[in-house]
């Protein structure tokens, strides 16, 4: 009998993005009494008196996170606030370079409110068509994309209106509805569905699964862990930087939503046990980029006759 071959299943197939190992951290001035006696010596600490500078202390916002995202996911990013949801969309959009590690995409990712310029002086019509431009469409692209974006929007006659005007919600609604024009591959968004309405949020969650048919990845950033569970098929926990769980949205949402309630009943040692809990479950991804190793070119000067054809040389 032949033994059968094992199975090796690809875990990059279809990979969308690679997160390598990545570190952020952010050196900042504080102004913590404590941290300005413990680390200066005398002559640092005059000079602090005398030119009023505080000292610095390194906040790690990111440790060691890695995983793979494929296309058709749609993926939460929850955790507490400062646990480094939105450092991480920062760093998967290129928007900063990480410390340590790296991240790969396939495609340029797109974070709404960020990546789209607006001019708040402009109305909102004109602003659909420069965010359109500005993410890459051209011209006439850009203007074949402005109704379907005003009817996502679904602002009304206030799209006529200066940017200026519009109230935060309004704002994030048309910057999620310009985002999504160019039918970005990969879509970052931070918490841009928590400031609709009931009417919009139905209207941008079609478009967001509209948007995983066409084989797309989605980062949305949200705290509350039904949005996860209802649009999202997995879901990563980050707390104080680390990442401590990895799976499907519904498990991941059941645990976080009962670690925060022991934390709003100040049951501290519950809540620690269900970090603890989740940190030793978690199947550790070890990620790690191969670069494709280029052919050695040689110029002629470098190709040398081989001993054998010299000597015929020299016998002729
Ligand atoms: N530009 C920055 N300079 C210094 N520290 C920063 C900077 N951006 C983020 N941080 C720190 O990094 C940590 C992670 O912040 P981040 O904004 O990623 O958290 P978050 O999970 O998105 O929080 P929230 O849910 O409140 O939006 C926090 O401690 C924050 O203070």
């Amino acid at each position: 009998m032949v033994a059968s071959e094992p199975v090796v299943l690809d875990p990059f197939a279809q990979a969308t993005v690679a997160v390598e190992n990545v570190h952020v951290r952010y050196k900042v001035p504080s102004t913590d009494a404590a941290e300005r006696k413990r680390r200066s010596n005398p002559l640092a600490r005059a000079a602090r008196t005398v030119f009023g500078n505080d000292p610095k202390v390194v906040v790690r916002a990111l440790s060691g996170i890695s995983f793979v995202a494929r296309s058709g996911e749609q993926i939460g990013l929850v955790g507490q606030n400062g646990s480094g949801k939105s450092t991480l969309l920062r760093i998967i959009a290129g928007l900063e370079n990480p410390a340590k590690g790296r991240v790969l995409a396939e495609s340029t990712p797109v974070l709404i409110g960020v990546n789209a310029a607006l001019v708040p002086d402009l109305s909102g019509e004109q602003n659909i068509r420069l965010g359109c431009l500005a993410m890459g469409l051209n011209p006439e692209q850009a203007e074949a994309a402005v109704p379907e974006v005003k009817e996502l929007a679904g602002l009304g006659k206030s799209i006529y209106l200066p940017m200026k005007t519009y109230s935060s919600g309004m704002g994030a609604r048309l910057r999620f509805a310009i985002a999504t024009a160019s039918n970005p591959h990969i879509l970052l968004i931070d918490e841009a569905l928590a400031t609709g309405d009931a009417a919009f949020k139905e209207r941008s969650e079609a478009r967001m699964q509209g948007l995983r048919r066409s084989a797309g990845t989605v980062f949305l950033v949200s705290h509350a862990a039904q949005t996860i569970e209802e649009t999202c098929t997995r879901a990563i926990w980050l707390n104080h930087g680390r990442l401590v769980l990895d799976g499907p949205a519904e498990d991941v949402a059941l645990r976080y939503r009962k670690w925060a309630w022991a934390v709003a009943k100040d049951k501290p040692d519950e809540a620690r046990a269900i970090i603890e809990r989740a940190f030793s479950e978690r199947e550790q991804t070890h990620v790690q980029v191969e670069d494709p190793v280029r052919p050695r070119l040689y110029t002629a000067r470098h190709v040398r006759p081989s001993m054998a054809a010299r000597r015929n040389q020299k016998s002729e």
